[in-house]
């Protein structure tokens, strides 16, 4: 059985309709799904969450003006609303808004990241997102699974994100599109399992789910990583799953460095970035993003937010920030940026002109110094 089956209590193909525990929206897709939601339904019958992160403070008179619409419906509705405290997926987590549930729907493509918690969390579309909010009910078809093996230890400079890039590029010609994608025998401390089932997403996975005991049976493809042979990878331009070794993109000339996002924003990440920033310098423009104000808290608490300053780094409230080009760090035409988002399409930064490659929080920062894309072998 799968972990998809155990969770949904279903068999794999099956068309089932689920009670939602949870559904959750943001600043970038609310407006969307209240126009929807008004076609069809006058009551929410969901258990609801709505956080404003995409594109927070507002930075535009149009993106202020679509807040206050989004106010106005959370008001009216009774749902709450979570104003510039970091990034849903994360803030789902550290409220506890998932505990205990089964199936969550956010309307965000990156709501698989839950599957961490053993959610059947999946992202919809606002037309699905106002139905399961006017119904508090979704249907789903009960996805096939690949299971993701990981054997043997990582080294200290390889990351959760490193495995992800190296399994998106892994999977780049099979098609996994509405299959969940299942990880078994996992090393990686709480913070990275969510860089692992929020990654996922780029492999085109539906949903992500991570299991202690292996069972094997059931699942239409099955992956081995052996983390001990895996070096940081880094994703080319302009996808994912363009993943190659670091060695092959060595010396690459950068103009700027983004750390945070829903994907390696969480505090391990970030407490790894200022172990390597401590009595350095950036030689780049370098923007750090806290997921979340509990994130920022503990950095404060614990003097990183010193050795950021030190370095020549900039923090930016918690939150999506550049990752998405609309605020806080958009790339100018012709610029290199190295981030540690998870998507890296044409324009996604910013300019269509600029390139945007993929990396683990250790590869950025130790490249932020250098001013070039490093490998963090021998540097820690
Ligand atoms: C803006 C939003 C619809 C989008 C998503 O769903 O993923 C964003 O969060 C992203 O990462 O591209
Ligand atoms: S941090 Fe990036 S990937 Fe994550 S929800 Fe925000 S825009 Fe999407």
């Amino acid at each position: 059985m799968t972990l998809v089956e155990e969770v949904l209590n279903a068999k794999t193909g099956e068309a089932i309709i689920r009670r939602v525990d949870l559904v959750y929206a943001h600043d970038g897709t609310m407006p969307l799904i209240i126009e929807a939601f008004k076609k069809a339904f006058n009551q929410v019958k969901a258990n609801a969450y709505i956080f404003f992160d995409h594109v927070f403070p507002a930075p535009t008179v149009k993106v202020a003006n679509l807040q206050r619409e989004i106010r106005e419906f959370a008001r009216q509705h009774g749902i709450p609303i979570v104003e510039g405290q970091g990034i849903c997926h994360q803030l789902v987590v550290e409220m506890g808004l998932a505990e205990n549930a089964r199936v969550v729907v956010g309307a965000d493509s990156h709501t698989p990241t839950l599957g961490a918690l053993g959610v059947f969390a999946v992202g919809m579309g606002a037309t699905d997102a106002a139905v399961a909010l006017g119904l508090g009910k979704t249907w789903l078809r009960v996805p096939e699974s690949v299971s993701v093996v990981f054997e043997g230890k990582p080294s200290s400079y390889v990351m959760a994100a490193d495995a992800m890039l190296y399994i998106i590029s892994a999977l780049k010609e099979y098609d996994m599109n509405y299959k969940a994608m299942e990880f078994f025998n996992v090393p990686f401390s709480f913070d990275e399992r969510l860089t692992l089932t929020n990654f996922s997403v780029e492999a085109n996975a539906k949903t992500a789910l991570i299991g202690d005991d292996y069972s094997g049976d059931g699942y239409v493809k099955e992956l081995i990583v052996d983390l001990s042979s895996l070096g940081p990878m880094v994703a080319k331009p302009h996808h994912p799953s363009n993943g190659v070794p670091v060695e092959e993109v060595e010396g690459t000339k950068i103009d700027q460095v983004f750390i945070g996002s829903c994907t390696n924003g969480r505090f391990d990440h970030i407490k790894k970035v200022a172990e390597i920033l401590e009595g350095e310098r950036v030689s780049v423009r370098t923007i750090i993003g806290p997921a979340s104000v509990n994130v920022y808290r503990k950095m404060v608490e614990e003097g990183l937010v010193n050795v950021f300053l030190e370095a020549g780094a900039v923090i930016i409230p918690p939150g999506c920030g550049p990752c998405l080009g609309r605020h806080m760090g958009v790339a100018a035409d012709n610029e290199v940026i190295l981030s540690t988002t998870n998507r890296n399409f044409r324009g996604r930064m910013g300019s269509p002109n600029a390139e945007i490659y993929l990396a683990s929080p250790i590869t950025a920062a130790v490249s932020a110094i250098y001013g070039e894309i490093t490998s963090p072998e021998g540097e820690l």
